[in-house]
């Protein structure tokens, strides 16, 4: 029986996990909200993001489609067996990544190959301790891979951008942790958490960093300069105005904790773990005699729940200003459009991410895109019992990995608009506007209000390459997005790059001693 409960108790937290975000978390989100300006870009994602965290609580959906790279860091009593409870969470895994509750994300790093079921080679990520008390406590974090890629680990001494010189002292470490949260603009779907290892190697670093992921968001650090250090970065990383998205705004960081370890003398790193405001982690304390929950961890305080419906006068004032677009779309009412126009899509969009893109680089498209619409997204995808795929998670994958293809891609397709999240560069830019292109800006993490969006699936293509990274046929309604580069060579994530640098240089001359 130990075994069973087990296993149920580890499919539960993996549950709660991807589709109930902490209430800490909530807490920070509520409180970002309150502070945006009502009718800027930043308040609208805030309220979708809100909006889809109801949602997913309602249909015990993942938050994000992106169920990140599953981390179980476990404590147990001395005679307890370690190895049932890493066989307990393989087959919790598979259960869950079956139910729907993870997206298959174990993908072979020399083939490509997508395991199917959430396991393979290092994946998920199970790390022992023992400790003296006489309870299991296991803790889970489903960290995604967007703000994965904008973690950050400095050297010291370092030249940073904006501003100069950061030293082998807490100066120096208070640089660092600026520089971190401007270089991952909107693309790690900002506000975000940060987690800091002061010291170690460069593997320690980053442990530690992920660490302090655990720590509550409103605990105060033991450590008085530490303590000091952490507000500071709260109030002043938040006047970079790089906002929700990467929008511009009032909020770009919801939490910053920070570690420190001792270092050998040669080495000074200073490590940041990124995360998405789709902070999901969460922790069970569990009986060795008979493997139950005995407590959930996270649970101190008042729990918020948001709506799953969207505010009706909202809509209202918000459907006033926004464009319809049909695919296909025609190269004038393409141009037609500006950065910072809001629109919603009726009709066809063919998801491609990273495989696809390569794919198109070389090979022929399995169909006619010409005029239509890509969606950089990998979904979450159940077949129902008559075969059907049906869409459990939908959200916008980080658009910059596509660079490199993006530009050459619409041409040749006769593509007219991309969507994603974070932006594009240069390459892009100007290929949107030689070739009569825009790229809309989804919300990042709003994967149930996505998923809610899309009314059919039509068809799949390429599914040698997995469910993540296929070419599904999705036939949507009234899928919100923002003009953040148009026809016209503006980008938004440009100007904001721009100004959020000009800001963080406000921050260069010394705060401590
Ligand atoms: O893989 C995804 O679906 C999204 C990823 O987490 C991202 O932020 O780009
Ligand atoms: S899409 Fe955004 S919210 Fe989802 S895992 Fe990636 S960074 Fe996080």
């Amino acid at each position: 029986m130990y075994f069973e409960n087990l296993k149920k108790s580890i499919y539960d937290l993996i549950v709660e996990t991807s589709t109930n975000l902490p209430k800490d978390v909530r807490r920070a989100i509520a409180k970002a909200t309150a502070s945006e300006n009502a009718g800027t870009r930043s308040a609208m994602s805030l309220a979708t993001i809100t909006q889809n965290i109801g949602m997913a609580d309602k249909e015990v959906s993942p938050i994000c489609q992106d169920t990140g790279l599953p981390t179980f860091k476990i404590k147990t009593p001395i005679a307890v067996n370690q190895l049932e409870i890493k066989a307990a969470i393989y087959e919790s895994m598979e259960l869950a990544t079956k139910n729907g509750k993870l997206r298959p994300n174990s993908v072979d790093s020399l083939t490509g190959e997508n395991s199917g079921n959430n396991l393979g080679a290092g994946t998920p990520v199970i790390k022992f301790e023992q400790w003296e008390k006489d309870y299991i406590d296991i803790r889970l974090i489903l960290k995604g891979g967007g703000c994965e890629n904008k973690n950050i680990q400095y050297s010291l001494p370092s030249e940073l951008e904006g501003l100069g010189r950061a030293g082998r002292d807490l100066d120096g470490i208070r640089k660092c942790i600026l520089h971190s949260v401007y270089q991952a603009q909107g693309q790690g779907c900002s506000a975000g958490f940060i987690g800091v290892g002061i010291g170690g190697d460069r593997s320690a670093g980053y442990d530690l960093a992920k660490e302090q992921l655990f720590r509550s968001v409103d605990d105060t650090n033991d450590i008085p300069e530490l303590a000091d250090l952490e507000d500071y970065i709260m109030e002043n990383a938040n006047k970079l105005g790089i906002g929700t998205m990467g929008f511009g705004g009032e909020t770009t960081l919801l939490g910053c904790k920070i570690g420190v370890m001792n270092r050998i003398p040669a080495s000074f790193f200073v490590s940041v773990a990124y995360n998405c405001w789709a902070f999901r982690r969460l922790a069970i304390s569990v009986s060795p005699n008979t493997g139950e929950i005995k407590e959930w961890q996270y649970q101190e305080g008042d729990k918020i729940n948001f709506k799953a419906e969207a505010d009706e006068q909202d809509e209202a004032a918000a459907a006033e200003e926004v464009i319809t677009l049909q695919a296909p779309i025609t190269e004038e009412a393409i141009r037609q459009l500006k950065v910072g126009d809001v629109v919603q899509i009726n009709g066809m969009m063919y998801t491609g991410r990273d495989a696809i893109h390569k794919y198109l680089s070389t090979n022929d498209a399995p169909i006619d895109l010409n005029g239509q619409i890509i969606y950089h997204c990998g979904p979450v995808m159940l077949k129902d019992k008559d075969g059907n795929w049906q869409v459990k998670a939908a959200g916008p994958t980080t658009s910059i990995r596509e660079e490199p293809y993006q530009g050459d891609i619409m041409k040749r397709f006769g593509i007219r608009a991309v969507i994603g999240k974070g932006g594009m560069g240069a390459k892009t830019l100007k290929a949107l506007e030689e070739h009569g292109g825009v790229y809309l800006n989804a919300i990042g993490g709003a994967a149930q209000y996505y998923a809610d969006c899309i009314k059919s699936v039509e068809g799949v293509d390429l599914m040698q390459f997995g469910i993540p990274e296929a070419m599904w046929h999705l036939k949507v309604e009234g899928f919100k997005a923002v003009v953040t580069m148009d026809a016209h060579g503006n980008s938004l994530h440009k100007d904001i790059e721009m100004s959020s640098l000009e800001k963080l240089a406000q921050f260069k001359d010394r705060v401590y001693k």
